[in-house]
């Protein structure tokens, strides 16, 4: 049987990389978290790639790696949640994915700030207020995808479980 590859977007932390890792085992069906492949291809964590070589450098790195695997059969995508920044990567994933939008509440969202922080070269140096003004901007990028899922109030397994039954994916 063929099947679509679905793709997760939506805001940094909401829960792409744990939720897409969660279908992979319920479904059996592969994992790609595009932001850990990056990683693995240069050796280097995301951060480091930020300071050393630049955003842009990494955007590039993040347009191969989803126009790759975008194509794979089966396959769940994790995204980062500035994939969608760029034109060519939303179409793309637009045309041969499933596309799942993760929503969060910024109340929600808040509450995990300082544990993503470390890893998020987007969200270092800024305040709360230029944070928050990011997580309202992001919304408009988000907009394009098949179905969303508002996350409020759900635990990882709980969102999972959610989507494949709204789906009917098993
Ligand atoms: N539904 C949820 N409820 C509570 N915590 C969550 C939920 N989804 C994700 N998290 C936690 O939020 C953090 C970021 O999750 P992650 O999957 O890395 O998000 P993303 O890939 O969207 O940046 C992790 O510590 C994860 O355990
Ligand atoms: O929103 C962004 O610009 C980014 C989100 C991150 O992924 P997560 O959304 O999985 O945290 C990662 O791709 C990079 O740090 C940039
Ligand atoms: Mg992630």
């Amino acid at each position: 049987m063929m099947e679509q590859p679905i793709a997760l977007i939506g805001f940094m932390g909401v829960g792409k990389t744990t939720v897409g890792s969660l279908l992979s085992e319920k479904l059996s069906r592969p994992f790609i978290d595009v932001d850990k492949e990056i990683e693995r291809h240069h050796g280097m964590k995301i951060r480091d790639m930020f300071a050393t070589y630049g955003e842009s450098m990494f955007r590039e790195e993040e347009k191969k790696f989803i126009t790759h695997y975008a194509k794979q059969e089966g396959t769940i995508l994790s995204l980062g949640g500035g994939a969608f920044l760029q034109e060519d990567i939303k179409t793309i994933c637009m045309e041969e994915c499933l596309v799942l939008f993760l929503d969060i509440s910024w109340e929600n969202w808040r509450e995990r700030l300082d544990e993503l922080m470390e890893d998020r070269p987007v969200l270092r140096n800024k305040t709360v207020e230029e944070i928050r003004e990011l997580f309202e901007e992001r919304k408009s990028l988000y907009q394009a995808h098949h179905k969303k899922f508002m996350t409020d109030g759900w635990s990882e397994e709980e969102v999972a479980d959610h989507i494949i039954e709204s789906l009917q994916l098993k």
